[in-house]
């Protein structure tokens, strides 16, 4: 069922203020950073050795990064679970009664199809699940 933890989601007020920290301090390589419309996000992937970190900086007040940093400030968002096959993970989820925030796979970045559960779901951890959707061809 889960073959990884894809990234961990940290909320951020500007990738331009938190990155150094990451690839400087840490010298860890920054991956990419690309914006996510429908999230209302611009993220960074950082590689983070076997795993990814995701900063996450709003583009709009409407955010839910915005509202997340509103109300707890800057810190870890999210937890992403590497998936096979997510529409079947949804639902197995829901079939288990596992309240889920989407129902169905909604693009997320560098292509993948991301899905996430209700934080009351997975004491107070708000989980995606992430599946990379191999380019064919
Ligand atoms: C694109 C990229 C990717 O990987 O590809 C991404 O990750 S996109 C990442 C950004 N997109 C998302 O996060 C989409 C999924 N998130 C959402 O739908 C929403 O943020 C949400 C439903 C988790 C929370 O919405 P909200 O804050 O308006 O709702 P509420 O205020 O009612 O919050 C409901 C309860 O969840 C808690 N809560 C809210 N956000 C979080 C969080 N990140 N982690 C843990 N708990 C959380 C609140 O404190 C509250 O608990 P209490 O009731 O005890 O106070
Ligand atoms: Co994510």
């Amino acid at each position: 069922m889960i073959k990884k933890v894809d990234h961990i989601g940290i909320a951020v007020k500007s990738l331009d203020g938190a990155l150094p920290f990451y690839t400087e301090v840490l010298q860890l390589p920054l991956i990419g950073i690309e914006e996510v419309e429908s999230q209302k996000v611009k993220v960074a992937f950082i590689k983070a050795g076997e795993t990814k970190l995701e900063l996450l900086e709003p583009t709009s007040t409407e955010s839910p990064i915005a509202k997340f940093i509103e109300k707890r400030g800057e810190g870890i968002h999210h937890l992403a679970l590497g998936v096979e096959s997510i529409e079947e993970r949804i639902r197995e989820m829901s079939e288990k009664g596992i309240r889920m925030i989407d129902e169905h796979p909604r693009p997320g970045a560098g292509g993948a199809e991301i899905a996430f559960m209700h934080p009351k779901a997975a004491s107070g951890v708000l989980v995606e699940l992430c599946e990379k959707k191999v380019k064919k061809g």
